[in-house]
């Protein structure tokens, strides 16, 4: 038991999924997972292990932002014994030809995170996906012939900018989407010497307007699920 997960040692699998929200976690557990018992409930943070095609693996919510990922994060490593972190999360696109339902593999994440500021004395830090989580999903996805993008990706520490066009300087810069928990997810596993890989489905575009309802974030965006489940 942690402080903000109930679970005991060893009821955490090795490799876990984490999307943003405790209900989409839910959802995948009780639509991809054999056997699952739920291990956390704490926050209603919602956590499960299950199996996935005879492979044992989890899945849980983090909530929003650098700071909630980061809590979890550090206790599923330190307490948990977690090697593989895969977030499965939804995010606003910066580009014209990033479109609604793409799915985008996040190879790095720049950010304005406070946390990381502070963290590096004001130096830049660029948190990367690990290798080998990345090569595998690619390769995954071209097997299920589930098209990807892949890049640089913007983790932002507000969904509500003051100025919204700001987008547009990273958008220039080729960065494709926007999210809130990449460079964390990134920072703390390098930390901890563990794995870490986003998978992101674009869930609006700031670029068109368009945007999904967040019964659509809950529990359609299956695709992104289907490759993350294959990593364990
Ligand atoms: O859908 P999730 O995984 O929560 O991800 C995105 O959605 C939330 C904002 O609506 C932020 O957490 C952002 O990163
Ligand atoms: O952080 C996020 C996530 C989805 N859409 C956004 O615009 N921002």
């Amino acid at each position: 038991m942690s402080i903000h997960i109930e679970a005991k040692k060893g009821d955490i699998a090795e490799t876990i999924l984490l999307p943003g929200d405790p209900l989409r976690a839910k959802w995948i557990a009780e639509t991809y997972l054999n056997n699952a018992t739920c291990f956390n409930k704490v926050r209603n943070m919602f956590g499960y292990t299950g199996a996935y095609k005879g492979q044992r693996i989890s899945v849980m919510g983090t909530g929003m932002g650098v700071p909630s990922i980061s809590i979890y994060a550090h206790e599923l490593i330190t307490e948990y014994k977690v090697k593989n972190l895969i977030r499965v999360g939804s995010a606003g696109s910066y580009q014209k030809d990033v479109k609604i339902r793409d799915i985008v593999l996040a190879m790095a994440a720049s950010s304005n995170s406070g946390l990381n500021a502070r963290r590096f004395g004001g130096a830049d830090y660029a948190p990367t996906a690990n290798f080998n989580l990345f090569q595998k999903a690619v390769d995954t996805a071209r097997s299920k012939n589930i098209p990807v993008k892949a890049g640089n990706v913007f983790t932002s520490d507000e969904f509500y900018a003051d100025d919204f066009d700001s987008y547009k300087k990273w958008s220039k810069f080729g960065v494709l989407c926007v999210e809130m928990e990449s460079a964390g997810l990134y920072t703390v596993a390098a930390k901890h010497n563990v794995n870490a890989l986003s998978i992101l489905t674009i869930s609006d575009s700031l670029v068109t307007g368009e945007r999904t309802t967040s019964q659509e974030r809950e529990t359609t965006f299956k695709e992104m699920v289907e490759i993350a489940l294959e990593l364990g």
